[in-house]
């Protein structure tokens, strides 16, 4: 099958810092594909790597067939990238921005005023084409930075972190904007910070630590990785717990995770009896709970288990 994403091997360093190492990716015609990962893990190394911003230390990677390395403009002329940081003259309309790009991509004027017309109304801002882009919300502005991006009808479109920073009624407008340029047909490669996000979007999921994909699949399949049901337990306040996970540990076997303010501790309990019999001997030992809620593992869960896991192995 032929990829509209494809690495193998991707490495490049930064002095002695590895910054990615031996990244594979795979990515097909019409797939949103969401890479995600902690700040410095690699994505937007990578990123840059298959947009011909950055040449690859070692490995290879082609867009629509074409080698990033050795046809850098013809991937060029195949993708789009836009970014939290919108490169839109803010002194100009929405639609004299639209217009443009398109005159700069060889359309006529009048090709150019129908084309910004048309893209001003998918991209819900026909009631903004005529304000200056100075005066447009975060969202606006994304929505016309993407429509700019697909203007050059591109096979591929890198999405760098698009939602950073917007409200959540911005970001699901967003989110269907991205939907219907999927729908037609369009390869997305989406990072973002926030997992709720890639799970609604995505159709697969990359998860990327210390320049290393270290976990591929769909949503489903990564929250099935899981191994069972997510047991979360409130602790009161002034209950130690670190004691809490070592109680669990020793008893069970199980591996407990504290929360960054200390006050939940996590754990894959797998089945909800034991799940209860943990909780029983936890108030067996006096431990001061809160409450506890047993759910099924959300994406959240999957990249906390995998970057935990990924520390330990770099020993870090
Ligand atoms: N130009 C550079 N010079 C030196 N080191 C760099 C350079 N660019 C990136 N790095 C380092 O490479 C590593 C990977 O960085 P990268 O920006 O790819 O990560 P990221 O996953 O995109 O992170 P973030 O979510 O914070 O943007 C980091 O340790 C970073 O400090």
């Amino acid at each position: 099958m032929a990829y509209a994403i494809e690495a193998h091997g991707l490495h490049k360093s930064f002095q002695t810092h590895e910054a990615v190492c031996g990244v594979d990716l795979a990515i097909r015609q019409g797939e949103l594909f969401a890479l995600l990962g902690p700040n410095g893990a690699g994505k937007t190394t990578t990123i840059h790597m298959l947009t011909t911003l950055l040449l690859p230390d070692r490995g290879s990677a082609h867009i629509c067939g074409y080698d990033v390395v050795h046809d850098a403009a013809a991937v060029r002329r195949h993708i789009s990238v836009t970014g939290q940081f919108a490169a839109l003259d803010e002194s100009l309309t929405g639609m004299q921005n639209l217009m443009l790009f398109a005159e700069l991509h060889g359309y006529n004027r009048k090709e150019a005023r129908m084309l910004a017309e048309k893209l001003l109304e998918s991209f819900n801002l026909v009631n903004a084409g005529g304000k200056t882009v100075g005066n447009y919300s975060g969202g606006m502005r994304r929505r016309l930075d993407l429509a700019a991006g697909v203007l050059s009808q591109p096979k591929v479109m890198f999405l760098d972190e698009p939602t950073t920073g917007l409200d959540p009624q911005s970001r699901r407008e967003l989110w269907d904007v991205v939907r219907r340029l999927v729908n037609n047909g369009t390869t997305v490669l989406l990072t973002t910070q926030y997992l709720e996000e890639a799970d609604q979007l995505a159709d697969r999921i990359g998860f990327i630590a210390a320049g290393k994909i270290i976990a591929v699949g769909t949503p489903e399949q990564l929250k099935e990785s899981i191994g069972g049901k997510m047991l979360t337990i409130r602790l009161k306040e002034g209950s130690d717990p670190a004691d809490i996970c070592r109680l669990i540990e020793s008893e069970y076997g199980l591996e407990a995770h504290m929360d960054d303010n200390g006050s939940i501790v996590k754990l894959v309990a797998g089945e909800a009896i034991l799940a209860h019999k943990v909780i029983g001997t936890l108030l067996d030992q006096s431990a001061m709970i809160e409450d506890f809620t047993l759910s099924e593992p959300i994406l959240d869960d999957v990249y906390f288990a995998l970057t935990a896991n990924n520390g330990k192995e770099s020993g870090s």
